[in-house]
């Protein structure tokens, strides 16, 4: 047999349909000449532990915004975007805060010099300054910390070979020995200007990624060497993806290595500080860190050279996901957004996780239809254990937290479009406009929805939504028009006196039945209208002195096998009213 779908005729004879064997598709070469690219060169640790690591507490935290993230903004932030960019860190809850890069600027050391001169730096928060290893560069970084309570100085120069041999020209040994030397020149200067200041001291053998880890561990075994890290004096030895180079598993080996074999490693602070070159500097942070690392590095929505450090928010909702504090308050993750846009003069992309805008939201039916019934699921256990539903363990699909914790609201959770099912318009219906419609009539009403956007597209707003159920089911006055209605009932059941307008002519119509509904289908037959009700339901739509209520009603109308099915829904102060007003909407919606 033959059929025609969408003009394309099609056999449907009943034959089992041929199934595909398991192959491989055969895909085309790209043109693209990948064979330049040397793979990366992991190191063997087969007796890694790290994998099964946990983390289970929030690890020191640096915020570098105002350095690596400054940097790399097409325009870097004024010294008033600077400031209030400072303030938001602290006020999060920031204690390390790396400053900028005073050597570089007068602008940048004329920042820091602000933040001590304004007693801007409350006592428990240690700001640190970058540096490189050149004695003019280093005597003017301590120069900018004079007069802080707390200060790092942060040296660093590169380790890998690519540098060593293209940049900086130096053998193995002289790179080494500028790290111990830069370490020296930051002792004397702080001995020079900083003897009022708390003062620490980071080391990073930038490039640590690229750089065998043999060689870094060398390197910084002469920096400890120089600097004698006890328990009385800390050093951070920072270990940088300045570039991501391979899976994030190969950076944990690294780590995991490192702490291993370098020396004192009990008087070290071991660092983290990853870029996103490949998009997995959260994933090789988080392996870093079961690798046993105690701090990171990063900026607050992934800011940074290129494409951007790790970012802290990630990494800290992620903690806040699994239970642990992440010791930074998130609670106002707007707040955050519109003060990073505004001093970075960038926009935190839509689907940036935790923070963008289309984050707690879903179009997609089924989405929809889960988180509705996993947010009715809460309100339920709420209500079971008598607390507010913001108090229950959070468990919803498709929702790895509240969106609630971080100041987003559910109205903007579940969004229509023409991805969408009934379960999100009767969710909006619900929450905004206090229709709780019943199923067959979400299903009607979702088709009446998905014409809608098929037809113009976009997304529909929730006012839109109510417009849409308006028009479709509340504002329909032809052929059939109410007028008004006289009952009465007895122990012979209801009767009613109503008045209609029907194809614009006034007409008065009687009926009797065991209630309102059954005795204005018993009137509406003088009109040739063969109604038959399915379903009906009715519920308040608000409390009070202007009390409102919803009816709806499900009805077959036709008769001699040409009958369809039909929901009417009808608003109004009096419920009876309500229900009449649902059955002229269903017969007038099966006359459109
Ligand atoms: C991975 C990072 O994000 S590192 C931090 C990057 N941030 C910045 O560089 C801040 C802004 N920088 C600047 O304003 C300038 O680069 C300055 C002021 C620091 C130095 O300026 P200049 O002296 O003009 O040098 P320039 O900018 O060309 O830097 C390259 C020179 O620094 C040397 N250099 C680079 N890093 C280091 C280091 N860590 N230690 C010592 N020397 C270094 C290079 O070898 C090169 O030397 P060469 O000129 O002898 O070949
Ligand atoms: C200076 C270091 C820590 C750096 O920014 C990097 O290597 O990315």
């Amino acid at each position: 047999m033959t059929t025609t779908v969408d003009g394309v005729e099609a056999d449907v004879r009943s034959t089992k349909p041929r199934t595909r064997p398991q192959t491989r598709p055969v895909q085309q070469p790209s043109p693209m000449p990948f064979q330049r690219y040397v793979p990366f060169r992991p190191l063997d640790l087969p007796d890694r532990t790290w994998p099964s690591k946990r983390i289970t507490r929030a690890p020191r935290w640096l915020s570098t915004d105002l350095r690596d993230g400054n940097q790399a903004l097409i325009d870097p932030m004024t010294p008033g975007r600077k400031r209030k960019m400072f303030d938001l860190l602290v006020k999060m809850g920031y204690k390390e805060i790396e400053v900028g890069f005073p050597s570089a600027s007068q602008t940048d050391y004329d920042f820091v010099r602000s933040l001590i001169t304004d007693d801007a730096i409350p006592d428990d928060v240690t700001i640190s300054v970058l540096t490189q290893a050149r004695p003019d560069l280093i005597d003017k970084t301590a120069q900018s910390l004079i007069g802080a309570r707390r200060g790092t100085i942060h040296l660093y120069n590169a380790t890998a070979e690519l540098f060593r041999r293209v940049v900086f020209r130096v053998s193995e040994d002289e790179c080494r020995e500028l790290a111990k030397q830069g370490t020296r020149w930051v002792v004397d200067a702080a001995e020079k200007y900083l003897g009022e200041v708390e003062f620490g001291y980071e080391y990073s053998p930038e490039i640590f990624t690229q750089t065998p880890t043999d060689f870094a561990i060398e390197v910084c075994n002469g920096v400890i060497d120089v600097w004698q890290p006890d328990a009385e004096r800390e050093l951070i030895v920072n270990l940088p993806a300045t570039v991501e180079m391979s899976t994030p598993n190969t950076y944990a080996d690294q780590i995991e290595y490192f702490c291993r074999n370098v020396d004192r490693r009990e008087h070290l602070c071991v660092s983290l500080h990853t870029h996103n070159d490949r998009g997995t500097g959260i994933a090789a942070t988080e392996l870093g860190l079961m690798a046993g690392a105690d701090r990171v590095e990063g900026c607050l929505f992934g800011h940074g050279e290129r494409t951007g450090n790790v970012d802290l928010v990630t990494l800290g909702l992620n903690l806040y996901s699994q239970g642990v504090d992440p010791m930074i308050d998130f609670s106002d993750l707007d707040e955050v957004r519109r003060t990073v846009e505004y001093c970075t003069g960038m926009l935190v992309p839509a689907r940036q996780p935790y923070s963008g805008d289309l984050v707690y939201t879903a179009f997609s039916g089924s989405h929809q239809d889960a988180i509705k019934k996993g947010l009715e699921d809460l309100e339920a256990k709420a209500a079971r254990e008598h607390v507010a539903v913001h108090e229950v363990a959070w468990q919803a699909p498709y929702l790895p937290i509240d969106p609630h914790d971080v100041g987003r609201t559910y109205e903007a959770v579940i969004r229509v479009n023409s991805q969408s099912g009934k379960g999100g318009m009767a969710y909006l219906m619900k929450t905004d406009h206090k229709l709780a419609l019943p199923r067959r009539l979400q299903m009607e009403f979702s088709r009446v929805v998905q014409a809608h956007t098929d037809a113009e597209g976009g997304e529909v707003t929730s006012d839109q939504l109510w417009q849409i159920f308006s028009d479709e089911y509340l504002s329909r006055t032809s052929p059939l028009q109410g007028r008004g209605f006289t009952s009465e009932s007895g122990d012979d059941g209801f009767r009613l006196n109503v008045k209609v307008d029907y194809n614009g002519k006034q007409t008065q119509l009687t009926g009797e039945g065991n209630g309102p509904v059954s005795a204005f289908v018993d009137a509406l037959a003088a009109l040739g209208a063969h109604v038959r009700v399915l379903d009906y339901a009715e519920h308040a739509l608000t409390s009070g002195g202007d009390a409102q209520a919803a009816a709806y009603v499900e009805c077959e109308i036709g008769e001699n096998g040409d009958s369809q099915v039909f929901w009417g829904a009808g608003i109004d102060p009096d419920i009876t009213t309500a229900s009449l007003k649902a059955l002229v909407s269903a017969v007038n919606r099966s006359k459109a």
